[in-house]
C-alpha cells in the first residue's frame, strides 16, 4: 500500500468554458506538507478547492477526471459532500471566525455534528486549542468573542476549529498572507507541528515559504501543474525550464 492520500488524475477544471485546470496529475503523500506555487491566475487555489469539492458551490463549474482519497473518488455521485469536507478542512487567507467566543468558535463543529456532552466538548476545545498551539494565550478568556484577538490568533482559532471536528487533511490557502511577520512564523511552526498528524497542502504566494514549510513543492502554470517533487529538488534542481524561470524571479 503506498503512503499516498491524495491521487488525482487527468483532472479538468471549467468556470462555465474558461479551462482553469489542465490534464492535472499529482499523488500527495500522507503527513507531507505539499506546496502550491506559482504565478497569479495559474490555478492553485482552484486545484486546491477540488480537494474537498469546494468549487461545487462555485455556479457552471465542471470537474472532469478523478481525485482518488484513500482510493475512493470523492468525486462519486454518491458521496456525502459534508463528511468529505469533515475530513478535508480548508483554512483560508483572511482569518474568519464566527462572531462568538472562542469557545464557541471551536466546539461549533462538534455541535454540528451531535455532541452535546459538556465535558467532552470542553476536553474537545482544549485539545484542539493546544494542537493549534493556542491554549496558552486563550485559556483565561475562552468564553470573550473571538473577534477580539489579534489577526494570528484569529487564523488559530480556524486551525483550532478545523481540528475539532478531526480532519485528516488540512488545506490552506495562503494562511499567512494576512498577517505579520510574528504571526506568520507561528503559523508556520504550527504546520510543522501538524503535519505529524495531519496531511497537509498549502498555497503560498511566497516561495521562502514554499521552501521552509513543506516536503513537495508542484508548480502550477495557465492552468497546468508543470512539476512536483521534493522541495529540495523543485528549487534547486527544477526539471523543467519554466519552473527555473518562476523560481529565479524571470517571472510572476
Ligand atoms: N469563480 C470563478 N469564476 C470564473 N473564473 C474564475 C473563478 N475563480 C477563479 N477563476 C479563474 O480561474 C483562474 C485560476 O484562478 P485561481 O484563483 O485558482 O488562481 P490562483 O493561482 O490561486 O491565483 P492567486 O494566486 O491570484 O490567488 C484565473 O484565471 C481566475 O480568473
Amino acid at each position: 500500500m503506498s503512503d499516498n492520500r491524495i491521487s488525482v488524475s487527468n483532472l479538468n477544471l471549467y468556470y462555465k468554458e474558461f479551462q482553469a485546470l489542465k490534464q492535472v496529475d499529482m499523488d500527495i503523500g500522507a503527513n507531507r506538507v505539499t506546496a502550491l506555487i506559482g504565478p497569479s491566475g495559474c490555478g492553485k487555489s482552484t486545484f486546491l478547492r477540488t480537494l474537498n469539492r469546494m468549487n461545487d458551490l462555485i455556479e457552471g463549474v465542471r470537474v472532469e477526471g478523478s481525485v482518488l482519497l484513500d482510493g475512493e473518488d470523492i468525486y462519486r455521485p454518491d458521496v456525502d459532500v459534508v463528511s468529505l469536507r469533515k475530513r478535508v478542512g480548508m483554512v483560508f487567507q483572511r482569518p474568519n471566525p464566527f462572531p462568538m467566543s472562542v469557545f464557541d468558535n471551536v466546539a461549533y463543529g462538534p455541535r454540528i455534528h451531535g455532541e452535546r456532552n459538556k465535558r467532552k466538548l470542553e476536553q474537545i476545545v482544549e485539545t484542539s486549542l493546544r494542537g493549534a498551539a493556542l491554549w496558552g494565550e486563550v485559556q483565561d478568556r475562552l468564553h470573550k468573542s473571538a473577534l477580539g484577538l489579534s489577526g494570528g490568533q484569529q487564523q488559530r482559532v480556524c486551525i483550532a476549529r478545523l481540528l475539532a471536528v478531526e480532519p485528516e487533511v488540512l488545506l490552506m490557502d495562503e494562511p499567512t498572507s494576512a498577517l505579520d511577520p510574528l504571526a506568520t512564523v507561528k503559523i508556520e511552526e504550527l504546520i510543522s507541528t501538524l503535519k505529524k498528524d495531519y496531511t497537509i497542502i498549502i498555497v503560498t504566494h511566497n516561495m521562502q515559504q514554499a521552501a521552509r514549510v513543506s516536503d513537495s513543492t508542484a508548480f502550477f502554470l495557465n492552468g497546468e501543474m508543470v512539476e512536483c517533487g521534493e522541495t529540495e529538488s523543485v528549487f534547486t534542481r527544477p526539471l523543467d525550464q519554466r519552473t527555473e524561470d518562476y523560481i529565479t524571479g524571470r517571472f510572476g
